[in-house]
């Protein structure tokens, strides 16, 4: 028996961290929302008890690194399944990337096994299991859009942000998540408006959501990655409506709204970047499966 499981990727329309918590992660407020670029999750069942990663990809880990692998191990040790799976992940979203790849992939992975081992858990259920595997993985296991809390971990639905072209752009650098939390000082920098950001997507006004766009993390990696700035200069100079670094960078995006534009920018910015992408946001929570 085989399942077919998409996994979308994410950006940060907005990103604050609001303090740096006593485990050592930092308390943030996030407006996340799915993007219509996706790795395909195949889970294929197997009898061996055994979990096995197959991807093409060379910077993908194939052993318990895979956070597809862990999120397999979990649902096996809490549920005692004696049931194996081979997990086949043809890459598409780039890898390091502030894009949450492999939170996704993990959180397709716990909703596609919880229908083949025939488990029955819920959503929620789900998404408390994602949150001991990365903080990104509960909100991947519910996509749409959402404000993020706690860690990451805690989530309140949002309805669909405007109708809008994303253009993601990655530079050839990959970044740890981890340095860059480690590197920020919180006091010394911006915060964005995140009341005006669910405002704005309640209202369905698009100019307040780009005029609301925002990451502390930003500058972080810009200092870090000087190059990852020179990217957001051209996207706003090609006539993007608003430009943000995705989760702690590198990628970058920039939203528009008219088809003309959305190619100005996509034509200007590849050969200049290693992968660029033109996608819609998935818009509000729907089945995944
Ligand atoms: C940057 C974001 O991607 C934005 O969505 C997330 O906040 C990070 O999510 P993630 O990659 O799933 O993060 P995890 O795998 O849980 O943590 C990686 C590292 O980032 C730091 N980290 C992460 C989340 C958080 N709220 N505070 C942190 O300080 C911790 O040092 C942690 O060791
Ligand atoms: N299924 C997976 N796909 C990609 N990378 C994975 C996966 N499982 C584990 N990894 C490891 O995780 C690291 C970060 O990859 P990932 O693509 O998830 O980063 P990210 O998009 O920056 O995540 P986030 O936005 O959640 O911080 C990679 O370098 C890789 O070694």
């Amino acid at each position: 028996m085989k399942l077919l499981v998409k996994a979308p990727a994410k950006i940060n329309l907005a990103l604050d961290v609001l303090y740096k918590r006593p485990d050592g992660y930092h308390e943030v407020e996030m407006i996340m929302t799915t993007i219509d670029l996706a790795d395909r999750v195949e889970l294929a069942l197997t009898n061996d008890d055994k979990i096995h990663i197959l991807s093409h990809n060379r910077y993908v880990p194939d052993d318990q690194r895979n956070l597809a692998f862990q999120a397999a191990q979990l649902l096996k040790d809490r549920y005692q399944v004696k049931k194996g799976v081979v997990i086949t992940i043809e890459k598409i979203i780039p890898v390091a990337a502030g894009l949450a790849g492999g939170s996704s992939d993990a959180a397709a992975t716990l909703r596609g096994l919880n229908k083949l081992w025939g488990l029955g858990l819920t959503l929620d259920e789900l998404a408390k299991l994602g949150s001991e595997i990365g903080s990104d993985v509960s909100f991947c296991v519910y996509g749409g859009t959402a404000l993020a809390k706690g860690r990451g971990e805690s989530i309140t639905e949002l309805p669909a942000p405007p109708t809008c072209w994303v253009i993601l752009a990655k530079p050839f650098i990959g970044v740890s998540t981890a340095e860059v939390y480690r590197r920020l000082n919180i006091n010394g920098c911006g915060h964005p408006n995140i009341a005006a950001m669910i405002n704005a997507i309640h209202q369905h006004d698009y100019q307040q959501v780009c005029a609301n766009v925002g990451n502390v993390l930003e500058d972080v990696t810009l200092n870090l990655h000087p190059e990852v700035a020179q990217i957001k200069d051209q996207m706003k100079r090609f006539g993007a409506d608003a430009v943000l670094m995705s989760g702690s960078g590198p990628t970058v995006f920039g939203l528009v709204q008219h088809d003309s534009r959305m190619h100005r920018i996509y034509n200007g910015l590849r050969g200049f970047c290693d992968q660029v992408f033109a996608v819609r946001m998935l818009g509000e929570r729907h089945s995944l499966d």
